[in-house]
C-alpha cells in the first residue's frame, strides 16, 4: 500500500503521524512510504532520517494526498485538507467529530473512509489511540494552569503547592480516567490538595487506592461540582463520553460563585469542552477570561511537546497502521472489532453513533459499512 504522511498544518501542531522507526517497520512490511518535506522537523525528525528509514519525500502536501491510498496524521484534517481527500482514500487520525459538524460534513461529502483514534477500543474498556495522549495531556494540565495562576498571566497568585505556613492551591480534577489520574499525579506532585471527581464508583475506588490518601475522590453530581468549583483555585475538565460531545459540567452560573482569578483548563475541549463558557484556543494564544475566571482550552495541549508526544503516540499507532496497510481497512477491521469501533465515516455514510446522536445525522453501524 502506498502510505502517506502530510505535515501538520493546524496552529502550533508540531506532531507527525508517522516516525521514522513506524515508517521504517512500513517498509519492511512492504509498502511504499511518501512523506511531506520537512513533516518531522518540528518533532525532531528530518527527511533524511525518513529517507534512511526507506520512505520517500514528497515536495508538498499535494503530492502525498494525490499519490497515498492511506494518509496517517495527527490532527482532524483541516478544510483544505479536507478538499483533498477523495472516495475510496482511508484517513487515519484523530477527528473528534461529535462537536464539529462543518468537518463531519467535509468528510461525508469527500466519499473517503476516515477511521478516528479516539474510538479504537480495547479489550479492557480503553481506548488505546487516545490515552497516550491523555498520559500527555494530563500531565500537562497542572503545569499550564499552574502558569496561567500566576498573577502575570491574570490567575489570582497562587502557588500550587503553597509554601511553609501557607495553604497549597486546591485543585479539582472532573473526570479520573486517564487525563485526570495525570493531572492527578502531577498535582499532587507539585504539593497541591487534589480533588477528584467522577461519576464512575470503580474508578473512584482505584484512585483512592492508588494514591493512599494523597487525594481526595467525591461522587460527581451537580451538587458536588457547585460546591468543589467555589473553593477550587484550579478546575481541570477531564470527561469523556466516547465519540459524544462533552456533558457541560461546569456552568456560567458557576464561575460566578468562583475565585476571582482561578483557573480553568478543560483539556476536553476536543470534544466540545465541559464547561459552558470555554471555546478551543491555541498554543499561540491558549487563555482567555470570562467573570474574572481565566480559561485554557487548549484542543491540542500535546502539541507542546511534540517530541514526547510524537513518539508516545507513534508506539501506539503502528500496530493499526500495519494492519491497515497489510490487509486493506475492510479486511482489518473485520479482524478487529476494536479498530471497526474507530471507523467514523465511509463512503458518504457516518458510522458512529454518538457523533450521530451529537449532530441529529442518520448513521449505519460498521458492521453494515463492512457490507455484511
Ligand atoms: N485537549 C487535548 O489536547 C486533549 C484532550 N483529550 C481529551 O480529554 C478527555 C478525557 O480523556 P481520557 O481521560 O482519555 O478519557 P477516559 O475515558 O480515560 O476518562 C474519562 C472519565 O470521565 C468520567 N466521566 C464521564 N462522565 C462524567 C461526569 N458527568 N462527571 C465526572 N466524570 C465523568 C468517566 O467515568 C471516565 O473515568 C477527552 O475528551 C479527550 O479527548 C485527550 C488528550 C489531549
Ligand atoms: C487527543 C487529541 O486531540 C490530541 O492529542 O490533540
Ligand atoms: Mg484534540
Amino acid at each position: 500500500m502506498k502510505i502517506g504522511c502530510v505535515r501538520e498544518i493546524k496552529p502550533q501542531e508540531y506532531r507527525v503521524g508517522l516516525t521514522p522507526s513506524a515508517a521504517q517497520e512500513a517498509v519492511a512490511h512492504g509498502h511504499a512510504v511518501l512523506i511531506e518535506a520537512g513533516a518531522g522537523i518540528g518533532s525532531g525528525f528530518t527527511d533524511a532520517d525518513y529517507t534512511a528509514a526507506g520512505a520517500q519525500i514528497a515536495a508538498d502536501a499535494a503530492a502525498v494526498w494525490a499519490a497515498a491510498e492511506m494518509v496517517v496524521k495527527v490532527k482532524e484534517p483541516q478544510p483544505g485538507e479536507r478538499a483533498m481527500l477523495r472516495p475510496g482514500q482511508v484517513l487515519f487520525t484523530y477527528l473528534h467529530l461529535a462537536p464539529d459538524p462543518a468537518q463531519t460534513h467535509d468528510l461525508l461529502a469527500s466519499g473517503a473512509t476516515c477511521i478516528a483514534y479516539e474510538t479504537v477500543t480495547d479489550r479492557k474498556g480503553g481506548l488505546p489511540l487516545l490515552a497516550p495522549m491523555s498520559e500527555v495531556a494530563g500531565r500537562l494540565a497542572p503545569q499550564v494552569g499552574a502558569w496561567a495562576l500566576q498573577k502575570a498571566n491574570g490567575g489570582r497568585g497562587v502557588l500550587l503547592g503553597g509554601v511553609p505556613g501557607v495553604r497549597p492551591a486546591h485543585v479539582v480534577i472532573i473526570g479520573g480516567g486517564v487525563v485526570g489520574t495525570a493531572a492527578a499525579r502531577v498535582a499532587a506532585g507539585m504539593g497541591a490538595h487534589v480533588t477528584v471527581l467522577d461519576r464512575s464508583i470503580p474508578r473512584l475506588s482505584y484512585l483512592d487506592d492508588v494514591f493512599m490518601g494523597r487525594l481526595t475522590t467525591q461522587y460527581s453530581d451537580r451538587a458536588a461540582t457547585a460546591e468543589l468549583v467555589a473553593t477550587a483555585d484550579m478546575v481541570i475538565g477531564a470527561v469523556l463520553i466516547p465519540g459524544a460531545a462533552a456533558p457541560k459540567l461546569v456552568t456560567r452560573a458557576m464561575l460566578k460563585t468562583m475565585k476571582p482569578g482561578a483557573v480553568l483548563v478543560d483539556v476536553a475541549i476536543d470534544q466540545g469542552g465541559c464547561f459552558e463558557t470555554s471555546h478551543p484556543t491555541t498554543h499561540e494564544n491558549p487563555i482567555y477570561e470570562v467573570d474574572g475566571v481565566i480559561h485554557y482550552c487548549v484542543a491540542n495541549m500535546p502539541g507542546a511537546v511534540a517530541r514526547t508526544a510524537t513518539q508516545a503516540l507513534g508506539n501506539a499507532t503502528l500496530p493499526f497502521v500495519l494492519a491497515l496497510a497489510d490487509k486493506g481497512w475492510r479486511r482489518a477491521c473485520l479482524e478487529d472489532a476494536h479498530l471497526l469501533d474507530g471507523l467514523n465515516v465511509h463512503a458518504g455514510r457516518l458510522t458512529c453513533a454518538p457523533v450521530g446522536a451529537a449532530l441529529g445525522l442518520p448513521v449505519i453501524s460498521g458492521v453494515e459499512a463492512l457490507g455484511l
